[in-house]
């Protein structure tokens, strides 16, 4: 078949998006018309590109929903489309369909939100009580092999969760989804850590290093990651906020409430180096979903 993006294509494209439909599913449309998932990718890319660039930005952009308009904005920095709260007029709650979320403060460089109340005191204690009996000493994925290690620099312990692997995780999962206007299936199983005193995940980045010769194999399954949601699952007595050093930020581990943060690429003009500080008393219990690119399988 012959594929060119016909004038008519293109305003197909400009109208899905516009109605509502993020590029993920007009993409996947255009592949399921019979598209090659790359010229897809780049036909969607530069009409939409094309598009912003020829008409009044707000315009075209108050069409749209708003987390469309800043996945679009996002791309037009050079990055990837990223995962984002949809939070057009700077609203104090997100409805995530089941819960209202409050929106507590956000940032824009790095990309910050922190969130109250995504999580139950009874959703809280069921992912502790689940993951409990599964722990081990955390792992990271090694990006100089692709396999996982034993990293000095992370003294928690973890165990990660199969998505959808009961209704509880479900529930979170798709609560998470509608959050964040991410696919579920783009993200990884949730990890539970458990940091008890003096334990701490010194700063680091979510993303898999470019330059390490293990990460291709690790981006074959979803791609790069683009971002990271912590919530927190008690709260340790003192100690063990989330820090972002880049920019001073500390992030309050209270029970129930959440850090979000992205990256539009594997770079550190993003600032989201972060990590854990160290449990002075009491322990930590947090639940990380990590977010990539593409479907993880
Ligand atoms: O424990 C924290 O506050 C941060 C956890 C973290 O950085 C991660 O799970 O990637
Ligand atoms: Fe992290």
């Amino acid at each position: 078949m012959t594929q060119v993006a016909t004038p008519a294509l293109r305003e197909w494209i400009v109208s899905q998006t516009a109605a509502g439909f993020a590029p993920e599913q007009v993409l996947s449309a255009m592949v399921t018309a019979g598209w090659e998932q790359g010229l897809a990718e780049t036909t969607l890319e530069n009409t939409l590109r094309d598009h912003l660039r020829s008409h009044a930005k707000g315009a075209v952009a108050a069409a749209m929903r708003p987390e469309i308009s800043a996945q679009l904005a996002d791309k037009q920095s050079s990055g990837v489309a990223v995962p984002t709260i949809a939070m057009g007029n700077s609203p104090r709650v997100v409805d995530v369909g089941d819960r209202q979320v409050a929106i507590l403060s956000s940032m824009a460089s790095p990309r910050v939100v922190v969130l109250g109340g995504l999580l139950s005191d009874e959703e809280c204690d069921a992912l502790i009580a689940a993951a409990r009996p599964r722990m081990a000493r955390s792992l990271t994925v090694e990006t100089k092999s692709g396999g996982e290690e034993l990293n000095e620099s992370r003294t928690s312990n973890g165990m990660f969760f199969s998505r959808g692997e009961s209704e509880l995780l479900k529930r979170i999962e798709a609560r998470i989804s509608r959050l964040l206007n991410w696919p579920v299936e783009n993200g990884e199983g949730m990890q539970v850590l458990y940091y008890g005193v003096g334990a701490e995940y010194k700063p680091h980045y979510d993303y898999f290093d470019p330059n390490e010769p293990g990460t291709p194999t690790i981006l074959k399954r979803g791609g790069q990651r683009v971002g990271t949601l912590v919530m927190y699952l008690n709260e340790p007595a003192c100690g063990g906020g989330t820090i972002f050093p880049d920019v001073g930020l500390e992030v309050a581990p209270q029970r129930g409430n959440a850090v979000f943060f992205s990256y539009d690429k594997p770079d550190p003009t993003t600032r989201t180096l972060h990590g854990g500080a160290p449990v002075v008393e009491g322990e930590k219990w947090v639940a990380t979903k990590w977010l990539r690119a593409g479907v993880f399988e």
